[in-house]
């Protein structure tokens, strides 16, 4: 089984690199953002609790964002493998979800990080609000609070996986086939 983190700040691509990868390696892709988008949009329980937080660009609490995403895993038995987009998002998501496969006797293979600055994703971000009916895509307040967000509690992750030796980064800029192709280079060792 390989299971595949990616991990990137806000816009840097990952839910358009997580479409070809799924297919390229059959695995079963977990974006805890589509999630909660859908609950929203089913207005459903958790959906109007994620909404809160979405909406304003702070991130959903961990025991609710853990909670949903591992029964996302138990619905999948099947699985060759799971692509991770946009969790973990906090260490203490990423030590529940070192936790919770090992109780399955499995483990993150790697951690691969799409890097680009933050002034192209703002933009990238703003572009996207026109057309993907995202609010949180359309006010800069809330983009960059996302960004502070990240650079306070996504960032760190990097250095938890770089420990376990598991943590591996590309350069985000360039067409959707290179990145494609950096990515696979990186997830081919495996
Ligand atoms: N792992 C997570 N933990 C907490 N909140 C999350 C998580 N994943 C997604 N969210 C919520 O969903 C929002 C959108 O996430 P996502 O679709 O991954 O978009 P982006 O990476 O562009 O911010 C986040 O700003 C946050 O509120």
């Amino acid at each position: 089984m390989i299971n595949i983190v990616l991990f990137g700040k806000p816009g840097a691509g990952k839910g358009t690199q997580a479409e070809f990868l799924k297919e390229k390696y059959t695995l079963t892709h977990l974006s805890t953002g589509d999630i909660f988008r859908f609950n929203i949009k089913n207005e459903t329980e958790l959906g109007l609790l994620a909404k809160t937080f979405m909406d304003k660009g702070d991130l959903v609490p961990d025991s609710v964002t853990i909670q949903m995403l591992q029964s996302e895993v138990e619905k999948n038995p099947e699985s060759k493998g799971f692509l991770f987009d946009g969790f973990p998002r906090t260490i203490a998501q990423a030590e529940a979800l070192d936790v919770f496969l090992e109780s399955k006797n499995d483990k993150i293979t790697a951690t691969v990080a799409l890097e680009a600055d933050d002034e192209i994703l703002v933009k990238r971000l703003l572009e996207r609000g026109k057309t993907s009916g995202r609010p949180d895509d359309q006010d800069e307040e809330k983009i960059r609070n996302r960004y502070q967000e990240y650079n306070e509690k996504t960032a760190p992750l990097m250095d938890y996986y770089r420990s376990q030796g598991k943590f591996y980064a590309v350069n985000g800029i360039g067409t959707i086939e290179e990145i494609t192709e950096r990515l696979s280079t990186i997830i081919d060792k495996f």
